[in-house]
C-alpha cells in the first residue's frame, strides 16, 4: 500500500486551500493509499516534515505550495528514491508548469494517481539545492521585493517587477563555464534547470530538466526600451532570439560579482557570497509527472497556458 505525507503551505499563492486536505485524502484513500497531512508554519518546515516522512517510511511526499515549498520538500528527497508529488498552489509554480503538471488541483492530483515517476536533475548553488532556476541581478531584486509584500500571487509579482525595474542598476559579473571566462555588465544572469521562472515567464525555453545540463541565460545591460522588449520575448517564448541575450549550456558554472548580495533560489530571495559555484546533479530526484507532455512552442504554449490560468482563476473565484 503506498504511504504518503501531504505537506501544505497555507500561505502560498492566493488560492483558498480549505478542503484541499479532504479532497486529497478522499481520492487517495479510496485507492488504498495511507496518507497523513501536515501544514507548514514557516520557512524550513517543509524540509523538516519531508525528512520525518522519510523516517516514517513514506514512499511519496506530496507538496502543495509554490516553488519555495517544492524546493524545501524536494531538498529532503534528493537521492532517497522517495517520490515527490506536486500540487501547484503557489504564485508562480515554475517547476510544475515546466513539468506539465496542471495548475488545476484536481487535474494535478490525477498526475499523482497515474503513478508515472520520472527522474529529474537538480542543482546546487554554494550547497543550497534548487530545482527550477537561480539567478543574480534583476530577478533576484524582484524576488526580494516580492518577499516584502503583504500579498502573494501573479498580480503582486507584476507589481514587484515594475517597481524594481524603475530603479534597477545592472552590475558587473565574471562568469566561468565550459573553460571560458566572460566579464560583463548584465541586467541578470539566470541559471536554469527548468524553462521558466513561473507564471509562464520563459527565461530558458529550450531547457531540459533531465539532460544533466543547466541552461544559462545572460541578459546584457540595455536601454529602457530594449530591456522591456526582452520581457515581451520572455512571455511569448522568443527570448533566445533577442539581441540582448547570450545563452549556453553547462554542467557547472562559477559567477563572481563585485560584492556579496542578493540572489534567488527557486524564486526565494537569499543573501549569498560574492562567488557562486553552481553545479548540476543528474537525475537526483524522482517526481510524478504526466505521461504525455506537449513540447514547447513559442506563442502557442504561452497563450494556451494564459487561457488555462484565466479559466482556473474564474473557477477559483466562484469556489471562494
Ligand atoms: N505558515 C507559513 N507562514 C508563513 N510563511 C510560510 C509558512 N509556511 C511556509 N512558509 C514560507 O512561505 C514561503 C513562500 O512559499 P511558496 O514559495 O511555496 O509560495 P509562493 O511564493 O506564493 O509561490 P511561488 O514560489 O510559486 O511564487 C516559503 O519561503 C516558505 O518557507
Amino acid at each position: 500500500m503506498p504511504k504518503a505525507r501531504l505537506i501544505i503551505n497555507p500561505i502560498s499563492g492566493t488560492r483558498n486551500k480549505a478542503g484541499l486536505d479532504r479532497m486529497v485524502l478522499d481520492v487517495l484513500s479510496q485507492l488504498g493509499w495511507e496518507v497523513e497531512v501536515a501544514y507548514t508554519k514557516g520557512h524550513g518546515d517543509a524540509t523538516r516534515l519531508a525528512l520525518s516522512a522519510i523516517e516514517k517510511g513514506c514512499d511519496t511526499v506530496i507538496a502543495a505550495g509554490g516553488d519555495g515549498t517544492i524546493n524545501e520538500t524536494a531538498a529532503a528527497l534528493c537521492g532517497t528514491g522517495v517520490i515527490l508529488g506536486i500540487l501547484p498552489c503557489g504564485s508562480g509554480n515554475g517547476l510544475a508548469r515546466h513539468l506539465g503538471i496542471p495548475v488545476d488541483l484536481k487535474e494535478g492530483l490525477k498526475v499523482i494517481i497515474e503513478n508515472h515517476a520520472m527522474e529529474i536533475d537538480y542543482a546546487t548553488v554554494n550547497d543550497c539545492k534548487f530545482f527550477c532556476t537561480c539567478g543574480v541581478g534583476f530577478d533576484a531584486a524582484v524576488s526580494a521585493a516580492f518577499a516584502k509584500k503583504k500579498t502573494r500571487g501573479k498580480l503582486t509579482y507584476i507589481q514587484s517587477t515594475f517597481q524594481t525595474y524603475a530603479s534597477y542598476e545592472p552590475e558587473h559579473y565574471t562568469i566561468m563555464a565550459n573553460g571560458k571566462t566572460l566579464t560583463e555588465k548584465a541586467f541578470l544572469v539566470a541559471v536554469c534547470n527548468a524553462s521558466q521562472y513561473g507564471n509562464n515567464a520563459y527565461i530558458a525555453p529550450s531547457a531540459s530538466i533531465n539532460d544533466g545540463l543547466l541552461d544559462v541565460t545572460i541578459i546584457h545591460a540595455g536601454n529602457t526600451l530594449s530591456t522591456a522588449l526582452v520581457g515581451v520575448d520572455m512571455l511569448t517564448g522568443f527570448i533566445e532570439r533577442n539581441m540582448l541575450i547570450h545563452t549556453f549550456r553547462t554542467d557547472n558554472i562559477i559567477i563572481e560579482r563585485e560584492r556579496k548580495g542578493a540572489s534567488h533560489v527557486d524564486g526565494e530571495p537569499m543573501e549569498m557570497d560574492r562567488r557562486l559555484s553552481i553545479r548540476c546533479h543528474h537525475n537526483g530526484l524522482k517526481v510524478f509527472t504526466p505521461t504525455v507532455v506537449h513540447p514547447f512552442r513559442p506563442i502557442l504554449t504561452p497563450v494556451s497556458a494564459m487561457f488555462n490560468d484565466f479559466r482556473i482563476a474564474v473557477n477559483n473565484l466562484f469556489q471562494k
